[in-house]
């Protein structure tokens, strides 16, 4: 993975050299910060062990009951199935591979009727085994098996922290478990059980995006100048405190788009606190230069635009054309004009002087991935490091969630109080 920061030099927001040197001071010192968490396996800090403490042999074992599957659906939510989903939309496998991550009544049904449930394996992944959308849709599609007279105890695989609802579910059916790693916060566990337990369903390499992982963990330096990861984490958070309070996630590549939304959930919940941080913007190129392109050149000078590429990927030809001023297109290629298109938008963004990131990996694979995806990670630490923020938790999501659930009836919580309070002004359509 290497990461130019060339072009966060003199933009505006911007940074530069001399600045970028005295910021390297703090680096050294997050990095120390960082290397003690790693060493003691701190809570959060052990997300940065994983590439060591992964174990793929024992995810190969516990999921090598199921023979050749036609599907996987994995039933989670945030972390418990961004980073499995990252690896699956960014893969190819014979192995379908199906994400129930909400409760849309809709979705979950067409879902349903989509699954070959006899041979689909249900992967439900929760680290609390408490998260009232995952235990809902895993009732939902085991009483679907039940239905289509489906065993679904021969059919299930559980990823779950030591105690709780889908721990006991697991001992009392006797049903292969993988256990969540201690410490590591689910936006931080796809290099675990909790992300690879789907790419060894698949038939993917876990071993290369483990070493992938590992060749983050070795490029972790004491300075941003030899560390693509604190590079990156040290410009965004530098950006930030310079008023370029949204980062925009540009991958150009259709199958990195669901990594910007692994990476929006890690960069949203680990460093929005205390009334900062920085907004992730999911966007995709080409395609969002003719959607959202217009705000980030000549809107408000408060972005960064963080672009993810592979420098090889498979090509397709364009065929010659006579069509009217078109001739340059044909004979060329869609990776071709891909990359023109990137290069123009980097180059359009910095004529405009808006600070741009580009993030570049061989290609698109398991050992790359793996890198890409610890290397965010690490970026994400040191931002937290050097903002002096609680990186690793999340309490501002547990008002809602005990709002929704004394709605539910699921017990006394003010906060359900608080929802017959809404001030209303509603402007009705109806006539
Ligand atoms: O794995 P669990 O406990 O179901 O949590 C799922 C997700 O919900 C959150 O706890 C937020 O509510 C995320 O941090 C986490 O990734």
């Amino acid at each position: 993975m290497d990461v130019d920061i060339g072009n966060v030099l003199g933009t505006s927001p911007g940074l530069t050299t001399e600045y970028l040197d005295r910021l390297d001071d703090r680096v050294t010192d997050a990095h120390g910060t960082i290397e003690d968490g790693m060493a003691t396996e701190e809570f959060g800090y052990a997300a940065l062990t994983l590439p060591e403490t992964a174990d793929p042999d024992t995810i190969r074992t516990t999921v090598s009951g199921f023979e050749d599957p036609e599907a996987v659906v994995t039933v989670g939510i945030g972390g418990s199935a961004l980073g499995a989903a990252t690896l699956a939309n960014a893969l190819e496998s014979d192995v379908d591979a199906y994400f129930l991550d909400n409760v849309d009544p809709d979705h979950t049904e067409r879902l349903l009727a989509e699954l070959p449930l006899a041979e689909t394996v249900v992967n439900v992944v929760s680290n609390s085994g408490t998260t009232a959308e995952t235990l809902a849709n895993f009732l939902v599609i085991r009483e679907a098996m039940d239905r289509n007279g489906v065993d679904w105890t021969e059919r299930t695989v559980v990823t779950t922290g030591p105690e709780g609802n889908l721990r006991r579910l697991a001992d009392r059916h006797d049903l292969p478990a993988l256990d969540v790693p201690a410490g590591v916060p689910g936006r931080f566990s796809v290099l675990s059980t909790v992300g690879l337990a789907v790419a060894a369903l698949q038939g993917h390499d876990v071993e290369a995006i483990i070493r992938g992982g590992a060749d983050g963990k070795a490029s972790l330096a004491g300075s941003l100048y030899d560390s693509p990861a604190y590079a990156y984490g040290a410009v965004a958070y530098a950006l930030a405190e310079r008023g370029a309070l949204t980062n925009v996630l540009l991958p150009y590549a259709e199958s990195l788009e669901t990594f910007a939304e692994w990476f929006a959930q890690l960069w949203a919940e680990s460093l929005g606190k205390d009334g900062v941080g920085q907004t992730p913007a999911r966007a995709l190129g080409a395609t969002d230069q003719h959607s959202q392109l217009q705000l980030y050149r000549a809107g408000p000078r408060d972005k960064l635009v963080t672009f993810v590429r592979p420098r090889e990927r498979a090509d397709v030809a364009i065929p010659e054309t006579d069509l009217e001023g078109l001739a340059y297109l044909g004979g060329g290629s869609l990776g071709g004009l891909l990359d023109a298109e990137f290069e123009a938008t980097e180059a359009s963004l910095a004529a405009a002087d808006r600070p741009t990131v580009r993030i570049e990996i061989d290609r698109v694979d398991e050992r790359a991935l793996g890198e890409l995806l610890y290397g965010m990670e690490a970026a994400c630490v040191l931002y937290g490091e050097l903002a002096s923020l609680e990186t690793f938790t999340q309490p501002a999501v547990e008002w809602g969630k005990r709002a929704a659930r004394g709605l539910l009836g699921g017990g006394d919580f003010p906060e359900a109080d608080a929802v017959s309070d809404k001030r209303e002004l509603v402007i009705s359509g109806d006539r």
